[in-house]
């Protein structure tokens, strides 16, 4: 009988952000132009060339230090991790081990058992290497330098996390947070934003940390979540077999479903680090802070706080809605015109939510004026239009910002709301329909529902339901 075990994880986060212009130079820092169009002789590290550093980079990393309610270090300087790697013309990477920018910070993260406290260890800026790729064909290494010299910020937590499901709660945190912020737009899939899974495991109730490894090339949530379930797995039968846990870092291969050994892992001493010499310090005082302060826009956990005492809407609701910037954007600009929250959110939670996936969007992509999702709920609420052509108009919001008031006349699709109107064809209907009257009449409660159901066809959809139901209820009493 094997002991439980307890899954210990930490992670490395590694974002690209969003800047004009690369760390060091004045390269464009722009993704998937044509190979080597944007370097210069500070990014393919010719010999003499000198940095500079981007005051940008400095505030994005304050904006999301803050925000991860990490200490600012006043004074926060560059060291120089040095390796041997084609995708390194430098020889060695410009980043931070010793005063890192941003430390001891925490974020609340949301899982089914409840809120959890995740640590972030430190949080600290580096340059990005450049992208080798392998032609296994041709047998032959390509290297691309767009990419040697773009702003990342690597977030280091404290081993805090247990599950996948606790990890990817933390990632979608980080995401949120950093977009919120217009940092970056953290896409797993274009490596803006790169997570490498530290993990070990250890019997439960054990108090010290068995060995962990480090996996990399991580490339969605799903390739997370089978990297960590077989990552934990090989661990333990490797201890169940009294073997121990090699230190080292593994490359997950998501079409293999299993990892395996790059090299064994570094310590600082091997990288050699030392104070990069044409960095100067950068001092941070509490003007600068405060202003970045000033500047941030209000965050998810206050937009949550806020909403509860607001609208009248659910805690699930408010989760969603402030999932993304632009969902809470359109949800407060909505709700302020139409003053009916509830139906705000159901209209972003279930109908905008379903066309981003389907159209295959973000949540970012939605694009259409809140005044036209106000004035549907109004047709709606004014029995104008039924449910079924709310739909169906929303469609036509969502892709063409269309006037709903507008689309409506055009394509003549307002309710009949005409009594006389809709009895008559309601007669028609009960005519026609025996059976299903004699089945109400009878008791049956349902057949009520076709003979609307029938009347509705033939208004082709454009019936009051309300109206409808009174009016043959009233035929058939
Ligand atoms: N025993 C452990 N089990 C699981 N995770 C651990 C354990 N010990 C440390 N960690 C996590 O491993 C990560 C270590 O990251 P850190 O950047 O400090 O070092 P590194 O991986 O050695 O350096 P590099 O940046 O060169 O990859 C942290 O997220 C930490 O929480
Ligand atoms: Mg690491
Ligand atoms: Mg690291």
């Amino acid at each position: 009988m094997s002991k439980a075990y307890e899954t210990v994880i930490g992670l490395e986060v590694h974002v690209e952000l969003q800047t004009k212009t690369k760390i060091f130079c004045s390269c464009k820092n722009d993704f998937g132009a044509s190979a080597n169009t944007h370097t210069c002789p500070v990014c393919t590290g010719m010999p003499g060339a000198l940095p500079v550093l981007n005051r940008q980079v400095v505030e994005h990393a304050l904006a999301i230090g803050l925000a991860l309610n990490c200490d600012i270090t006043p004074v926060t300087k560059f060291d120089r991790k040095n390796y041997f790697y084609p995708d390194n013309p430098q020889n060695y990477q410009i980043s931070q081990l010793y005063l890192p920018i941003a430390r001891n910070g925490q974020i609340q993260i949301q899982v089914d058992a409840g809120p959890r406290i995740i640590r972030i260890h430190e949080m600290h800026m580096e340059e990005d290497a450049g992208k080798l790729l392998h032609d296994e064909w041709d047998d032959t290494s390509l290297v691309d330098y767009n990419r040697s010299g773009v702003p990342l910020v690597e977030i280091v937590s404290e081993p805090d996390l247990r599950s996948a499901e606790e990890v990817i709660a933390y990632l979608n945190e980080l995401r949120t947070i950093i977009r919120y912020l217009g940092a970056s737009d953290c896409k797993l899939q274009e490596g803006s934003m790169r997570a490498d899974v530290n993990l070990s495991v250890r019997p439960v109730g054990e108090a010290s940390m068995g060995t962990r490894t480090e996996m990399k090339n991580l490339n969605s949530f799903k390739a997370i979540s089978r990297a960590i379930a077989g990552e934990r797995e090989r661990q333990i039968e490797l201890l169940e077999s009294g073997n121990t846990v090699i230190q080292e870092t593994r490359r997950w291969d998501d079409n293999k479903e299993t990892s395996y050994s790059m090299r064994s892992k570094e310590d600082a001493q091997d990288y050699r680090y030392f104070p990069d010499p044409d960095v100067p310090p950068v001092h941070i005082d509490q003007v600068w802070v405060q202003r970045i302060k000033d500047n941030q826009p209000e965050l998810r956990a206050e937009k949550l706080r806020r909403y509860k005492k607001e609208f009248d809407i659910p805690e699930y609701d408010a989760r969603i809605l402030t999932e993304t910037k632009r969902m809470a954007d359109l949800f407060e600009a909505t709700s302020s015109l139409c003053h009916k929250p509830k139906k705000v959110s159901n209209w972003l939670m279930v109908e905008t939510l379903r066309l981003v996936k389907e159209r295959g969007l973000e949540a970012e992509d939605v694009n259409f004026s809140p005044a036209h999702l106000a004035e549907l709920i109004d047709l709606v609420d004014q029995g104008l239009i039924n449910g079924t052509v709310a739909k169906e108009v929303f469609e036509h919001i969502f892709d063409e910002d269309v006037s709903p008031r507008e689309y409506v006349e055009e394509k003549g699709l307002k309710s009949v709301n005409d009594t006389a109107a809709l009895e008559e064809i309601a007669k028609e209907v009960v005519a026609k329909n025996p059976k299903s009257v004699a089945d109400y009449q009878g008791g049956k409660e349902k057949a009520l529902g076709f003979l609307v159901g029938q009347t509705m066809k033939v208004l082709k959809g454009q019936g009051n339901p309300g109206m409808v139901n009174e009016i043959l209820r009233k035929l058939l009493s």
